[in-house]
């Protein structure tokens, strides 16, 4: 399966509606600390922009919430994962795409047949408090070997400048998150995503 390069992941239907019509072709709705309410008001939302554009939406972690609202794509951790019914989440048709940050952690991904491997953080990234130290550009190629043709993500302080080293080392996908939504200007900042990840388009 073939994913755009450029990740963009966001918590909020509003980002969505912002930066999709831009042209973004791949986004994650990362919400924390919602009921379940509010989830299922923005997991709609989302998926009415990207169904109007054509942008494949990828729910993390509420992988119920994904399948009722008639998702086809969810992104688990490794807690998410040992907590989720991935037979049910097959059995619905739903895609799935997986979070690593070392070795065993590779093995059970791998176990699932994901539909992606995502490897973080690989710069140090100040959205959440991570356990791992950054993996570092060369971590890439190694994880490259080892998920084969399976999509590799790679996560964790990328801005523009970084983007090139991660597809060097063969990445096939570079996500982002604060690059973008912290940035003074984030439709510029999108666009600049948008012809740095052109050449692996
Ligand atoms: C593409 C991508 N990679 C990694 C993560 C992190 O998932 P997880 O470890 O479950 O942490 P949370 O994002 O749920 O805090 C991700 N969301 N997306
Ligand atoms: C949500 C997330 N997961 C990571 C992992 O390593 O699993 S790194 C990360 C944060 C990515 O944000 P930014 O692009 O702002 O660094
Ligand atoms: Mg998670």
């Amino acid at each position: 399966m073939k994913l755009d390069p450029f990740y963009l992941i966001v918590d909020s239907a509003a980002w969505i509606e912002r930066l999709v019509p831009l042209g973004v072709k791949l986004v994650q709705l990362r919400i924390k600390d919602m009921d379940e309410a509010g989830l299922c008001r923005e997991i709609r939302a989302a998926k009415a922009v990207c169904e109007r554009h054509r942008c494949q939406l990828i729910v993390n972690d509420y992988w119920r919430l994904a399948i009722d609202e008639g998702c086809d794509f969810v992104h688990l951790g490794q807690e998410d994962l040992a907590e989720a019914d991935v037979k049910a989440i097959r059995h619905a048709g739903m895609k799935l795409g997986l979070s690593t940050h070392d070795d065993a952690e590779l093995d059970t991904a791998l176990a699932a047949a994901p539909d992606y491997v995502a490897l973080g953080p690989v710069y140090p990234t100040i959205l959440k408090a991570m356990k791992w130290a950054p993996q570092g550009l060369d971590r890439i190629a190694l994880w490259k070997r080892r998920v084969g043709a399976t999509p590799l993500v790679a996560i964790g302080g990328l801005n523009v400048d970084r983007i090139a080293g991660v597809f060097a080392q063969g990445a096939d996908v570079a996500a982002v998150v604060t690059d973008i939504t912290l940035n003074a200007d984030p439709e510029a900042r999108t666009r600049e995503w948008l012809a740095a990840t052109a050449q692996w388009r």
